[in-house]
């Protein structure tokens, strides 16, 4: 947050895993938020994601470039209204870009072609999961947005301990990859009204970056 007393670090919570506090200024944060308006509409729009086990997930969706429904990615929205999924914009390939080189120092070579948006509300929460239906080890880029969140990264042979809660801020970057790519990890609550007062957003919008590994149909 915008005049923490002491400013938090940039910290390596496992190999690969590294958290950038406030990587986006609240300018940034707006644009993003704002953009997230427009891809959350109709047609492909957001969506409620049912599991196959009958579940819903509490957190809603909308994917850019490709559509992502448990466990496949499809060029259209297969659980939804069934249109094409909205292109993966040029803006969001570039903050991959450089939100590899913040984490790591160096940018990640692969091209990122998937965002998958999520909106929690104060309820809404997270079960731990890996992300495993990309076909490719890149990284995957999460930037957070509105209320901060505890965000639980853990490792990759259980959803259960060892695992670290931190908490991810309005404007946070978040990079998993290399030995932690396929660590579990969730968001087991949000803090309602910790959004910045200048972003207008009730609730959390996490985007993540990711690279499919699959081939434009
Ligand atoms: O909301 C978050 O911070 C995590 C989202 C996530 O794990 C996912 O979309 O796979
Ligand atoms: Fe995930």
């Amino acid at each position: 947050m915008d005049g923490e007393l002491i400013p938090r670090d940039r910290a390596e919570v496992a190999p690969g895993a590294v958290l950038v506090p406030d990587w986006l200024d609240l300018e940034r944060q707006r644009e993003l938020v704002a953009a997230c308006r427009e891809w959350a509409r109709p047609p492909a729009g957001m969506r409620t994601v049912q599991t196959p086990g009958g579940g819903v997930m509490t957190a809603k969706q909308v994917c850019l470039g490709w559509h992502w429904s448990p466990y496949r990615f499809t060029a259209t929205v297969e659980d939804g209204d069934g249109r094409p999924v909205k292109p993966f914009p040029p803006l969001l390939g570039e903050l991959a870009h450089s939100a590899t080189e913040a984490a790591y120092g160096e940018a990640e070579p692969s091209e990122y072609d998937v965002a998958l948006i999520n909106y929690y509300d104060a309820d809404a929460r997270m079960g731990m999961h890996q992300d495993k239906d990309e076909r490719s080890d890149a990284s995957v880029i999460s930037l957070s947005l509105g209320d901060t969140c505890v965000f639980r990264f853990g490792n990759t042979e259980s959803r259960s301990r060892p695992y670290t809660d931190l908490e991810l801020r309005s404007g946070d970057l978040f990079v998993f990859g290399g030995p932690s790519r396929q660590a579990f990890h969730g968001v087991p609550r949000i803090l309602p009204g910790t959004a910045p007062a200048g972003l207008v957003l009730t609730g959390r919008l996490n985007i993540t970056l990711r690279v499919s590994g699959l081939d434009r149909p």
